[in-house]
């Protein structure tokens, strides 16, 4: 099943501090974004599953973005991810958690504005990740009910900062030994959280030693979310006042078990990520740390487009010409923990925030060309099954296989035998099966030969020179009493069973296959043949 990256658009209002800019370039409707050249003379046009103008609520955009079906998906067994795109101050972490965010005089922050998340905001205003958290317990809630399943949610969160992974969730270990740095060398700091990142075949790039919490309730959920989103490095810049100095990446991860196989547990995770927003130095006037930030955010971003532009280079050529580009998944940190979301396995939405603004024009062309790159992009979503139900799905496979030959063989023999009638009935064969008879009496031996409508064996049939011999029951070598005339057969009977390895002698290659067939369907047994 393929099933293509899914693009929605939404324009965020205009701020306070824009009202003095004009807000002419970018015109939308349900589906569409227009997007007018600074000189007005030509415009570009980008169609979109939907698009959300500035007075969308987050309701509205949580629906329209379609994430209760993700939801629905990640219970039935598929990875979902949706992952917020644009430049910066355009509202992604608007989008997606809704908080307000405010300024902080923390002893770390001397150099710069920080900024910390207020979670106590109105109900209308959560964004995407607090509703996928409540809708999810919900969801479960019915599934285990209706499905008689049991489900476990466990949820991780790490910021990449600066090309470094680091844990958002914190335990209590790791809060006391950040504390007890707290004037502490960068380093060391930076050890207590940054992480590495792993390859394996099974879970592809994964981070190593990743903090996950079990939540047994939506509460608890949010409030380990809620810890995590203060531990965000968040900075004021000219474009926003509240801006991710990092991509901020939230999984949960959902492990279900049947009520009748409670072993057989089936691992998938719903990856919501906010990523940070591009930036044009000169307009945020970045310095210090923030402009490194700002090059590590860009040099990121760089990586993510790249993967965009081949991969939907690739779908444009139909998968062929370009088939085998080489994907740069590996070039940075963030395309490496999103590969399965990017013509990977995953159900994956992509929501893109512009800003209205007529001087944010280039950026909001940049954003659009990629987003509309992304929507030709096609995942394979696979349904995830834990190692046992994998195993058993193998051995299914195989049964089919092996049923298939089966069907096969017996249909091959099936049009033996009717060959062998027909030329039974037309006389064109003559009985010109021999064998070692030596040991068989003349009233009933283990075999019985072919012949047609009981015409004995000529006497002078010769059979000292054969064709071929059959041996049945065992491959062995040909006996060379096979090879000596037989007595003379009498029944038109096919064969009977041979109680020991028995060898049927041919002269007529064309006899063969009829008496194989009817050697076949009647013996359980291995047989092979020798021309000699
Ligand atoms: N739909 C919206 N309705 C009301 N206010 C919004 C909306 N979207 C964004 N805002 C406001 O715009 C400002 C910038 O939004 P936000 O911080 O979400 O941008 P961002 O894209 O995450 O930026 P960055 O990449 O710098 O982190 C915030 O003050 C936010 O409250």
């Amino acid at each position: 099943m393929n099933s293509k990256i899914r693009v929605l658009v939404r324009v965020r209002p205009q701020l306070a501090s824009e009202k003095a800019h004009s807000s002419r370039t970018l015109q939308w409707d349900d589906h569409m974004v227009r997007l007018r050249l600074n000189n007005a003379s030509a415009e570009k046009v980008y169609r979109f599953d939907h698009v959300l103008g500035p007075k969308s609520s987050q309701e509205d955009m949580y629906d329209a973005a379609g994430v209760e079906q993700s939801i629905a998906s990640v219970l039935e067994g598929y990875h979902a991810t949706l992952f917020a795109y644009g430049q910066t101050g355009s509202g992604k972490t608007f989008t997606m958690e809704g908080y307000s965010y405010e300024r902080t005089n923390s002893t770390a922050s001397r150099e710069r504005v920080q900024s910390k998340a207020n979670v106590a905001v109105a109900s209308s205003r959560v964004g995407i990740i607090p509703r996928v958290i409540i809708n999810l317990f919900d969801a479960i809630q019915t599934a285990s009910v209706l499905k008689n399943k049991t489900y476990r949610v466990k949820c991780s969160c790490v910021q990449i900062y600066n090309e470094q992974v680091r844990r958002l969730i914190l335990s209590e270990a790791h809060l006391a030994q950040i504390l007890d740095l707290l004037n502490p060398a960068p380093t060391l700091h930076c050890q207590n959280r940054c992480l590495r990142l792993r390859w394996s075949p099974e879970h592809e790039f994964y981070v190593e030693d990743l903090t996950m919490v079990e939540c047994e309730s939506a509460a608890d959920m949010m409030g380990v979310f809620h810890d995590a989103i203060k531990q965000k490095i968040m900075a004021t810049t000219n474009l926003n006042a509240a801006s991710s100095r990092s991509h901020c990446i939230y999984t949960l991860y959902i492990e279900s078990s049947d009520a009748e196989n409670p072993g057989v547990v089936t691992t998938t995770k719903f990856c919501l990520v906010d990523l940070a927003g591009s930036e044009r130095i000169m307009k945020t006037g970045a310095s210090g740390v923030t402009l490194q930030e700002s090059i590590g955010i860009n040099k990121s971003l760089f990586v993510l487009r790249q993967v965009i532009q081949i991969l939907s280079d690739e779908a444009s050529n139909g998968g062929t010409a370009l088939a085998k580009s080489h994907v740069p998944y590996r070039d940075s940190k963030l395309t490496s923990l999103l590969k399965h979301s990017l013509g990977g396995n995953s159900i994956t939405i992509m929501v893109v925030c512009l800003a209205p603004s007529d001087l944010c024009f280039e950026e909001n062309l940049s954003t659009l060309q990629y987003a509309a790159r992304a929507q030709c992009i096609s995942n394979t979503p696979v349904k995830n099954a834990d190692t046992q139900m994998v195993l058993v799905q193998q051995l299914r496979d195989q049964i089919k296989l092996l049923t298939h030959q089966l069907h096969d063989a017996n249909t091959t023999i099936e049009w033996l035998k009717k060959q062998a009638a027909a030329a039974e009935k037309n006389h064109v064969l003559r009985p010109v099966l021999a064998l070692d008879l030596d040991n068989q009496s003349d009233s009933e031996g283990p075999l019985s030969v072919f012949s047609d409508t009981d015409t004995e064996l000529d006497d002078d049939l010769d059979l000292g020179s054969p064709s071929v011999v059959i041996v049945a029951g065992a491959v062995s070598p040909p006996k060379t009493a096979a090879t000596k005339p037989a007595r003379r057969p009498t029944h038109s009977a096919m064969f009977a069973v041979p109680e020991a390895p028995q060898e049927y002698l041919f002269r007529d290659p064309g006899m063969m296959l009829p008496a194989l067939g009817g050697i076949a369907s009647m013996l359980e047994v291995s047989f092979g043949f020798l021309w000699t």
